[in-house]
């Protein structure tokens, strides 16, 4: 084990010493299959309040498959998956369709590669927004249209396009709608699915650059997933990476992508520098 791993556990077991709170996402074998095909298998980790863990791996090496188990939207054949809920470890598997979709709405969000996934096109951009802290029980229409010319400020969309619809939006800036009603309830946990897919690279660069900040600055936990390993240089204090829907390595980020381990990660990360 490294130094600065081993200084994490440490300060880690300081704080369960402490009574302070555990891991916010506990991991603990998760394993899917589809018929005779793996989808991801035995994925263990522990995800600690402000932390992001990106995940990165070729198509195919079970990425998605992972974040939907771990997200509610798929039911894991083995394992479990443990959220601190009022600093209570609660498997989410025995969660009620009512408590999973309560936590959807306020705790958790999910931030998917396509925009149109995670926008209503039919609604203006100020209702995007607004929509999901309603769902949190806001009423104030003032309130609620106040904080939604917030977020898009903080996403850097002028505030004269409210009343436009998505539709009407470029693609990066679907996604920074996208990332405003996600994060306007404030949530704790947020799950990302190639954030910056399908986008220019200025684009992308902007994205990222927006997103860091956010995370920085709200604290967020997150889990990434994504091809591209600039991504997780610039946003995931730790990497796992996949193959197979095997994790053949997890780590510190800088300390993976600069000392790979592991023949797949070496791979990756001298196909990238080559690129
Ligand atoms: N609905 C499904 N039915 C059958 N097999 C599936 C299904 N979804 C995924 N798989 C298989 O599970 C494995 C992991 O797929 P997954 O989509 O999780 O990989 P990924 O790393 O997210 O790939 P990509 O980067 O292309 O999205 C692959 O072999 C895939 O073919």
């Amino acid at each position: 084990m490294s130094d600065g791993k081993s200084l994490q556990g440490f300060s880690q077991g300081l704080c369960k010493g402490l009574g302070r709170p555990g891991p916010l996402l506990s991991v603990e074998g998760v394993t899917k299959r589809y018929g005779a095909r793996i989808g991801c298998a035995e994925v263990s980790f522990d995800l600690w309040p402000g932390e992001v863990m990106g995940i990165v791996g070729e198509s195919g090496s079970g990425k998605t498959t992972l974040l939907r188990c771990l997200s509610g939207h798929l039911s894991p054949d083995e394992g479990r998956v443990l959220y601190d809920i009022d600093g209570q470890p609660t498997d989410t598997l025995t969660l009620t369709e009512a408590e999973r979709r309560r936590l959807m709405r306020t705790d958790w969000a999910f931030v998917h590669q396509n925009p149109r996934d995670g926008l209503r096109m039919g609604v203006s951009a100020g209702g995007n927004v607004g929509e999901r802290l309603m769902g949190t029980g806001a009423r104030h229409y003032g309130r609620i249209r106040a904080a939604a010319l917030d977020w898009l400020d903080r996403v850097e969309i002028a505030a004269d396009r409210i009343d436009d619809r998505p539709s009407a939006f470029s693609g990066g800036m679907q996604q920074r709608l996208q990332i405003a009603r996600n994060l306007v309830t404030g949530p704790r946990l947020v799950f990302m699915d190639e954030p910056t897919g399908g986008l220019d690279v200025s684009v992308q660069a902007r994205l990222l650059d927006l997103l860091r900040g956010l995370v920085r600055e709200m604290g967020l936990s997150a889990v990434i997933v994504t091809h591209d390993l600039a991504v997780v240089r610039l946003l995931a204090d730790r990497l796992m990476v996949m193959q197979g829907g095997h994790v053949v390595e997890q780590g510190l980020t800088d300390q993976v992508l600069d000392d790979p381990q592991h023949a797949y990660t070496q791979l990756l990360v001298s196909s990238v520098l080559q690129a």
